[in-house]
């Protein structure tokens, strides 16, 4: 099997642009002869190179992109934005246009190129910590079910009508997002949900583009590498809620974070909670929790209110619905029609998020993308409240990323599961054994008397988990979700833990759950 690669969607018949326009719509200076020359893409990326491309060498932290311009020439690539530092390093006839800060300009040169900004699907932009991808999955099938030729953008899957392909990043870098958002435009979809990363924010990757409706799901302990503090982590979130950004707003106040974007956002929101004692536009009342649904109540302080029941289970998937109908509230949409469709079924495809894999014999088995501390509370809580015996949590911390969550994700689960199994995830460049043992640190602290065990491949620890488990029991395994990679030592190699776990279950002599495939769908 070859190395996982994610494919990028770009238009299929680009329309061309004379350089010379790009040149006189930014006021741009360049020292070359460009009678002639004709842009028909952009790519910050020399592996994604096509003709006509203008390649966008940028800064990074590992490398400069202008180390890799002449390799992007000889492929096709026509000119080169750069900053100075990465215009000292090129040696090149073609034309290069050498800007201050090139990313910042990525964003809307990428637009000029593939004229997102005429005829665009409607946006909706879905930020947090948690619940992004969920929201956005919901979203996209409400849209669907109300008629719209659909696209999505998550950290799972990026969907152009019936044409489905995986992601590398949540949010793709600009001049991919333009591309993309060209190729939904060529295809008739007419309304698009964005998943929207703090990194994107900050990154400048959403320039160019301004939402119809964004969403907060919420904001818990993560990417405190990438931001030092929580309050860092929040004011980069909160910038997606200004005009600039943002016609309107849906934000979930169940926890401060959210009170303080009601509270600081320039754009008009309506909030939503699930805590009965807190203030809010509309309220999430949930009546059932069952191993398969969650049933819920949505009633405005209008006296609106609508009857839900979806396909997943626990509290957060309830919220996360009602963030999905209120950004169509936002959006316009009368709650009749809303309600109408909701009452037909909700029956999105969520692959990864508290997905079962398992029969109805046997242990319940479940898949979780869940990778940080409130995501593992959230999801053990709401499996705890369908289980009648034991609860197994099997997961690993992932390398390279926050260290400072590792330790809690290990008391979370020595606290709410009744056994732990800690095994990797994703170690990237960091030792694997080295992450276990933080994590172990955590759980052992935590576990009074109960397992805790380490394991170590994940084939392994899947097979442990079951052991400990039988008919009645609930195996939680968080992390990779629907991943159909793991990356060791820097390298991505094909896995499929919904399939290994499948395999361990079918050598245990349990039945297993075959989510059926997509065939009205072309996933690639
Ligand atoms: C911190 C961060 O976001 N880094 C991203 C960034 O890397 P970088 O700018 O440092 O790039 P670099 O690797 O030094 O390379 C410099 C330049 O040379 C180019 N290059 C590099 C190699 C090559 O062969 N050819 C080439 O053209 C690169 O495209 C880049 O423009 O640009 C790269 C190219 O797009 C990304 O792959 C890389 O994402 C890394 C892998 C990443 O893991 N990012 C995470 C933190 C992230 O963005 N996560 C959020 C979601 C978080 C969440 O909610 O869970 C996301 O939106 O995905
Ligand atoms: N509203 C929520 N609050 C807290 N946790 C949630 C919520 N919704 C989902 N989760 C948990 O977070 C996990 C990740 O969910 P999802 O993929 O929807 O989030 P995300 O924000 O897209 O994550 P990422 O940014 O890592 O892609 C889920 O598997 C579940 O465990």
């Amino acid at each position: 099997m070859g190395p996982v690669a994610p494919r990028i969607l770009r238009p299929e018949h680009p329309t061309p642009r004379p350089l010379t326009g790009l040149v006189e719509a930014f006021e741009l200076t360049v020292e070359a002869d460009l009678d002639g020359i004709e842009v028909t893409g952009v790519t910050l990326d020399s592996s994604d190179v096509e003709p006509g491309d203008l390649f966008a060498a940028l800064p990074g932290a590992r490398r400069h992109g202008a180390e890799f311009a002449a390799a992007a020439l000889e492929q096709g690539a026509v000119a080169v934005v750069t900053d100075p530092a990465g215009a000292a390093m090129l040696e090149t006839g073609a034309p290069v246009i050498v800007l201050d800060d090139p990313r910042a300009a990525l964003g809307e040169i990428s637009a000029w190129v593939y004229r997102t900004g005429e005829d665009r699907p409607r946006l909706f932009g879905v930020t947090g910590t948690n619940g992004k991808t969920s929201t956005s999955f919901m979203l996209e099938g409400l849209l669907a079910d109300l008629g719209f030729v659909t696209g999505l953008s998550t950290t799972a899957e990026r969907h152009v009508g019936d044409l489905v392909v995986t992601s590398k990043l949540t949010t793709p870098e600009a001049s991919e997002l333009h591309a993309l958002l060209a190729r939904m435009r060529e295809a008739g979809v007419r309304a698009a949900v964005l998943e929207v990363s703090a990194q994107a924010i900050e990154r400048h990757r959403i320039d160019g583009v301004v939402f119809d409706v964004v969403a907060f799901t919420n904001l818990s302990h993560d990417h405190l590498d990438d931001y030092g503090s929580m309050d860092a982590y929040f004011d980069v979130k909160a910038e997606l809620f200004t005009p600039d950004r943002a016609e309107r707003g849906v934000v979930c106040v169940d926890t401060e974070w959210g009170r303080r974007i009601a509270e600081r956002s320039r754009i008009p929101v309506t909030t939503v909670t699930s805590e009965p004692g807190v203030d809010a536009d509309w309220h999430v009342d949930i009546w059932e929790e069952t191993p398969s649904s969650t049933s819920f109540t949505l009633t405005g302080i209008d006296g609106g209110a609508v009857e839900v029941q979806i396909p997943f289970i626990g509290r957060h998937m309830a919220i996360d619905a009602a963030i999905a109908i209120l950004m169509l509230v936002e959006d316009g949409f009368e709650m009749d029609a809303i309600a109408e469709v909701i009452d037909r079924g909700m029956r999105p495809t969520l692959p990864g998020r508290i997905e079962r894999v398992s029969g109805e014999e046997g242990p319940a088995v479940f898949l979780d993308y869940g990778h940080s501390p409130d995501a593992f509370v959230q999801t053990l809580e709401a499996l705890r409240r369908v289980t009648e015996g034991r609860l197994v949590m099997l997961f690993g911390a992932d390398g390279d990323r926050d260290a400072t969550k590792r330790a809690d994700m290990g008391r979370i689960a020595a606290e709410l599961a009744d056994a732990v199994v800690v095994t990797d995830f994703n170690p990237r460049t960091e030792d694997a054994a080295s992450i276990r043992a933080q994590v172990l640190g955590g759980a052992r602290a935590a576990a009074g008397g109960k397992p805790v065990i380490e394991s170590s491949p994940e084939e392994a620890a899947i097979r442990e988990a079951l052991r400990l488990a039988g008919p009645g029991d609930t195996v939680l395994w968080a992390g990779p979700g629907d991943a159909d990679y793991r990356d060791v030592a820097g390298v991505r190699e094909p896995f499929d833990a919904r399939a290994e776990a499948r395999r361990a279950l079918e050598e245990a002599g349990w039945p297993t759950e075959e989510r059926g495939e997509r065939p009205a769908r072309d996933v690639r």
